[in-house]
């Protein structure tokens, strides 16, 4: 049989609090593929981020099991790559060094980081900034630079936690438009939390839609819309068709 990147069966994770045990994903099975672009979408609290903490080994799964790459997975890894909603970039270093920073901390070749660096402020579109500091940018460009880090060891998997939840409507925009050129390009596997049904179906090959505290999977819906995707597909009736989809799936039509 044929393995996805990603097997989660069962998955279950239980908090500890200070009222008692908080259950925030109970059940939860799927399989991601390489190269795969997914979304989580779901109420607030409903555990996407514990989830993606939980994918990216950074919190313990209570029960069920994990594989990645045909091993058990409860560790970070330096294959996966994580991103959040604020990016902390080092203030007094500038956005080449801040790149270049997974590279120092893995102690990758430092000539080879240094190519690296350039070619990704060119791929997310900083080419030029590399001597600016993080002050002198914008909120969005600051989450190029997040980007570029991201990507700075080459990392397999991307876990991204509503990397541009932050950003006005039009920045958003113009990111989901560039992560969708960059991951065509580089061909990682993605799984991106977001609040934006839109932005989920916009950028997804799969939406995985989850129901509220305790977190279970409510359905996984497949996007059929062509790519390379440009903002012109948000006219596809397709596209509303989705959107209203997964509003009926979280009950938030009233
Ligand atoms: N470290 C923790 N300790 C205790 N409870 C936690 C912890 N982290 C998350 N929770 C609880 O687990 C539940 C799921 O939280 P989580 O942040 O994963 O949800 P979410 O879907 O990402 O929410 P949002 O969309 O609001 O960011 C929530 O009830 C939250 O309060």
């Amino acid at each position: 049989m044929l393995m996805g990147l990603i097997e989660g069966t069962g998955l279950d994770k239980v908090y500890s609090t200070a009222t008692g045990p908080l259950v925030a994903l109970t059940n939860v099975s799927f399989t991601i593929n390489e190269g795969e672009f997914i979304s989580l979408v779901g109420p607030s609290g409903c555990g996407k981020s514990t989830l993606l903490s939980i994918l990216g080994g950074l919190e313990q799964k209570t029960d069920g099991d994990l594989v990645l790459a045909g091993q058990h997975h409860d560790a970070p890894r330096r294959d996966i790559g994580m991103m959040f909603q604020t990016s902390v970039l080092f203030p007094w270093r500038t956005i080449r060094q801040n790149v270049r920073l997974p590279g120092e901390i893995l102690g990758l070749d430092r000539k080879q980081q240094a190519e690296r660096t350039d070619e990704l402020l060119d791929l997310v579109g900083l080419n030029g900034f590399g001597d600016r500091y993080p002050s002198e940018l914008s909120g969005g460009m600051r989450q190029r630079v997040a980007l570029a880090r991201l990507l700075a060891h080459d990392p397999r998997v991307l876990l991204m936690d509503e990397p541009f939840g932050a950003l006005d409507e039009f920045t958003r925009e113009t990111m989901n438009v560039e992560l969708l050129r960059i991951w065509e390009k580089t061909g990682k596997t993605v799984v991106f939390v977001t609040h934006n049904i839109g932005e989920a179906v916009f950028l997804s090959d799969r939406i995985f839609v989850m129901t509220p505290r305790p977190g279970r999977l409510e359905g996984i819906v497949e996007v059929d819309l062509p790519r390379p995707r440009t903002t012109e597909v948000m006219r596809d009736p397709r596209y509303t068709e989705h959107v209203y989809d997964i509003r009926r799936m979280l009950g938030v039509d009233h």
